[in-house]
């Protein structure tokens, strides 16, 4: 069989984006938005916090009547959060509240810890209050009619809060992907319907339909789960066909590598096309990319996407972490895909020269530094579990302790 020449997975991560034009735009409420991508500018049309208030639990006061520590004045009104005060009348103090705004006329707030109540209920004042002190300025969070959230970024627990501090109830947001999972191999079995102690020799359990359907939930996606694909031409042809009406992405595991048992490629192809296969990467070169024609002809009556990942549990879960994850988050409008990557410094020796980029999984050592897992092998899901991201090591680079390494932790492909 001829080699196949390899893709680099820059390349590669470029033609998949290519094709992944953005999905429509749905409206979530705040409390169904979180991991969704923005599809919209979201601007205040109020300035937070919307009038000066207090930070503190006190007596609002005009600075100039505090010429010195020890004056005590009387307090001309109570001003609790919620409520809105009147000008402090000269000679007086207003009873504040933390939140409450601050009277007109009254230029800081002191703290009740540096005061004391008289028997005759005047306020003795300890300290000397600078002006300002205290107070939260009017549209100091937020000015009005600036863009607090841009369209294209993905929300997060802190993005919603601020949404909601200006008053938004829902948020435009990037459609769910509908994605078709599959399996493919005689020897899955999904947990729960053998038991360990009665398990075929040969067969193993299904992991890579768990942690991609986790996965792509946490993306943002919805899951149609196919199940395990038939071992038959055919029938290959026909699941795939059937998803591909109302999915925007086919997405299976195992069976992409250049094994004769293999019915997914030729089925993709017999229905559509495939433009990627073999990637420069380590674990996941068999990675295999295509669009399947919904009417099984031409692209005329719209196409669903394909994405084939290699069936090793590890090299699975890395091609989904690199090229899968940007692809789902670009359909919903997301602009960076790009994962944030950090350099930090090797505590192992790996002096190995891969003609592959290679993604190791390691983890931090609590110290700066980087530990390896021992066992790189690619159906060594234990790796994954034990690392805390992965090492991005340049082809024919060996790593020495002491070396600067990229590294991308996996809180930035999740
Ligand atoms: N002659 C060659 N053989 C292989 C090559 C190659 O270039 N030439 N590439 C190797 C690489 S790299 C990979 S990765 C694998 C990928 O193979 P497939 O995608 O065709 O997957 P399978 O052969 O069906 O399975 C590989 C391995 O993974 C296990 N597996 C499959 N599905 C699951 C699942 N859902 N859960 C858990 N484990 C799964 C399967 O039992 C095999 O052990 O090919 C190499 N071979
Ligand atoms: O790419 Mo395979 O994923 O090296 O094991």
């Amino acid at each position: 069989m001829k080699p196949q020449a390899l893709t680099t997975l820059d390349e590669a991560l470029a033609a998949v984006l290519a094709q992944a034009l953005p999905l429509g735009v749905e409206h979530v409420d705040l409390f169904n938005a979180d991991g969704r991508v923005l599809r919209a500018d979201c601007t205040s049309a109020l300035q937070v916090p919307p009038q000066d208030n207090s930070a503190m639990d006190g007596y609002a006061v005009r600075v100039a009547d505090l010429p010195a520590a020890g004056v005590a004045l009387p307090v001309s009104q109570r001003i609790p959060a919620g409520h809105v005060g009147t000008e402090l009348q000269p000679g007086s103090v207003a009873r504040i509240f933390t939140g409450a705004p601050v009277p007109p006329g009254a230029d800081a707030v002191l703290m009740q810890e540096d005061t004391t109540v008289l028997a005759d209920g005047r306020v003795q004042f300890n300290a000397m209050p600078k002006p300002g002190q205290n107070i939260r300025r009017a549209g100091e969070d937020i000015a009005l009619a600036s863009t607090v959230l841009a369209a294209g970024t993905r929300l997060t627990p802190a993005a919603i809060g601020l949404a909601a501090s200006i008053g938004m109830a829902t948020l435009p947001v990037g459609r769910k992907p509908r994605v078709a999972l599959f399996s493919t191999g005689d020897e899955l079995v999904l947990p729960g319907t053998v038991a360990p102690q009665d398990m075929r020799p040969g067969s193993i359990y299904n992991s890579n339909r768990y942690f991609l359907r986790a996965l792509l939930q946490r993306l943002g996606c919805e899951v149609v789960d196919g199940g395990i694909l038939p071992d038959h031409r055919a029938q290959t042809v026909e699941a795939i066909h059937r998803v591909a009406q109302d999915c925007d992405l086919v997405l299976s595991s195992a069976g992409v590598s250049v094994g004769e048992e293999d019915h997914v490629k030729p089925a993709v192809e017999q229905q559509g096309a495939l433009n990627l296969w073999m990637i420069s990467m380590k674990p996941g070169k068999p990675f295999a990319y295509g669009q399947v024609f919904r009417n099984g002809q031409d692209a005329s009556q719209g196409v669903a996407h394909f994405m084939g990942l290699p069936g090793n549990p590890v090299s699975s879960f890395i091609t989904f972490l690199l090229l899968v994850r940007p692809f789902v988050l670009r359909l919903q409008g997301l602009q960076d895909v790009a994962p944030r990557a950090t350099t930090v410094t090797a505590q192992f020796a790996w002096p190995k020269l891969e003609k592959r980029r290679e993604f190791l999984r390691a983890r931090h050592d609590g110290q700066g530094g980087l530990q390896l897992f021992g066992n790189q092998g690619s159906g060594v899901l234990t790796s994954t579990v034990w690392g805390d991201g992965l090492i991005d090591n340049p082809p024919l680079t060996p790593i020495q302790p002491g070396d600067s390494v990229r590294f991308i932790p996996f809180t930035e492909l999740m």
